[in-house]
């Protein structure tokens, strides 16, 4: 049987990586898929850029039409990153009858209702497991492989960027600045790194997780996010000290009223698996009413760790190139006719637990007026650690660990504790989880 013939848009880090395996490998890819996998057409920016990659025998353009309208091709991976040109090529691919494999979780987490609902009309596959902790396969855990289960939660580490600048400061001290550009040196980095540091990235693969897991359509819009770029050594060393980890952390859990979609830093207690996920490498964490807790680690980010997941797609379509269009894995893996219209919830009714520092006077009373203010909102505290004032200083750190409250009664304590003569400043709040099966 003659090869199946594959477009490529983008010859960057994961584009490059994608050639560099699919050739490596390609006497096992063909036995695994039937049908050899050859890359026929890549378009570029620029054609005399020193690449990641050998390109000979490949038919490169600038121009990315070329390769989405060419007959010849029957698959396009499209990874060129970004939202507006990547949707309009990739519609425009489903629209000429090609499959699709994507790493873009920005382009599946803004557009994917609409893709989705255009490749099940043209009956073509749109494949995107390397948008989600890259080459971790959590979209085939989830979508196959945990298809008999009701999915309460999930929880991950799933920006490697953000992962490694964390773990170089907290192991190594170094700047913040200096280990985002290593990130960047070493391919992990968003084209725009604020996606990785402000928590964007994160947010579009949690948007994902939770369609898949939940059966809910894509929502990104209603995704809490927050970044790193605020978590301090001074909070990073009193949660060791309590015996927690803080880590960036993607969280989707299924409540009675709606689903919880967020992403902020976390606080995780460090005999967890997963807060000992370290580097680049990235964690899922996905609760179901059968299996119980499952786990999954690998490399987040990086050419090859992401090619492996979209030549794992590629070797998908070429499969279902026989196979009846109705009988495929959905896209969302629950029948496009049968997605719940559970609500998201908005971030005051999240129920979550809590550290929190502050800076208070060093004087009889003040811890009194804190828990009463915890107290009046029906917030129990876990723990409470007291700091030594550092020279010169008339306030002491005071943290408090909290048990799980809605955030809208923490954001009512905060707001009276901050207004507390005795206590200086803004009060550092960051989410606590247990991730234990229960809570
Ligand atoms: N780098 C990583 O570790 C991972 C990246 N991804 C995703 O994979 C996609 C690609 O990321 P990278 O390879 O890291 O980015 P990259 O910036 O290294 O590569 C993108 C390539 O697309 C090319 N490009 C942009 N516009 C083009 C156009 N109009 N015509 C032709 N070529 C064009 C750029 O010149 C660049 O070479 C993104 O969606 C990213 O979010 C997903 C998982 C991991
Ligand atoms: N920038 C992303 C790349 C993979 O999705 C990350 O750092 O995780
Ligand atoms: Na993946």
């Amino acid at each position: 049987m003659k090869p199946v013939k594959v477009g490529l848009l983008g010859l960057g880090t994961v584009g490059g990586g994608t050639v560099n395996v699919l050739r490596r490998n390609a006497e096992e890819i063909t036995r695994r898929a039937g049908r050899g996998i050859v890359i026929s057409h890549a378009a570029a920016r620029s054609l005399d850029k020193p690449r990641l990659c050998d390109t000979t025998g490949i038919r490169l353009t600038t121009d990315p039409n070329e390769v989405v309208d060419d007959p010849g091709v029957d698959v396009v991976v499209e990874l060129i990153g970004g939202y507006d040109l990547a949707r309009e090529l990739v519609l425009r691919a489903i629209a000429n009858g090609k499959h699709v494999v994507t790493a873009n979780k920005a382009l599946i987490a803004k557009y994917g209702n609409e893709i989705f609902a255009a490749a099940s009309r043209q009956g073509v596959v749109v494949a995107f497991e390397a948008a989600v902790a890259g080459g971790i396969p959590i979209i085939k855990a989830i979508r196959e492989g945990l298809a008999g289960n009701r999915i309460e939660w999930l929880a991950g580490i799933i920006n490697g960027t953000g992962n490694f600048i964390l773990t170089e400061m907290r192991d190594k001290g170094r700047e913040f600045a200096d280990v985002l550009a290593e990130a960047q040196r070493f391919g992990y980095a968003e084209a725009d790194p604020t996606f990785d540091v402000e928590g964007i990235d994160a947010a579009h693969k949690l948007t994902i997780l939770a369609s898949i897991a939940f059966g809910i359509p894509l929502q990104f819009e209603h995704a809490y996010t927050e970044g790193i770029t605020r978590i301090t050594p001074t909070d990073v060393t009193y949660a060791e000290q309590l015996g927690y980890r803080i880590k960036h952390l993607g969280m989707a859990r299924r409540v009675e009223s709606g689903i919880e979609l967020r992403v902020h830093p976390t606080l995780i207690p460090e005999r967890r698996l997963i807060a000992n996920v370290d580097g680049v490498m990235n964690a899922v964490l996905v609760q179901g009413d059968a299996v119980g807790p499952t786990l999954y680690y690998g490399a987040g980010a990086g050419a090859e760790a992401t090619a492996s997941a979209v030549v794992a797609d590629l070797v998908d379509v070429v499969r279902v190139l026989t196979t009846d269009p109705n009988n495929r894995v959905p896209h969302l893996a629950f029948q496009a006719d049968a997605l719940s219209d559970l609500p998201i919830l908005p971030m005051e009714q999240v129920q979550t637990a809590y550290y929190l520092r502050l800076q208070a006077e060093d004087s009889p009373g003040v811890l009194a007026d804190i828990t009463r203010i915890l107290g009046d909102q029906g917030i129990s505290i876990e723990a409470v650690l007291q700091k030594e004032p550092s020279e010169g200083q008339s306030h002491v750190p005071l943290i408090f660990l909290t048990q799980r409250t809605l955030e809208a009664k923490m954001n009512g304590a905060i707001d009276a504790i901050e207004a507390l003569e005795c206590i200086s400043g803004q009060v550092v709040r960051i989410r606590l989880e247990h991730l234990d099966s229960h809570r």
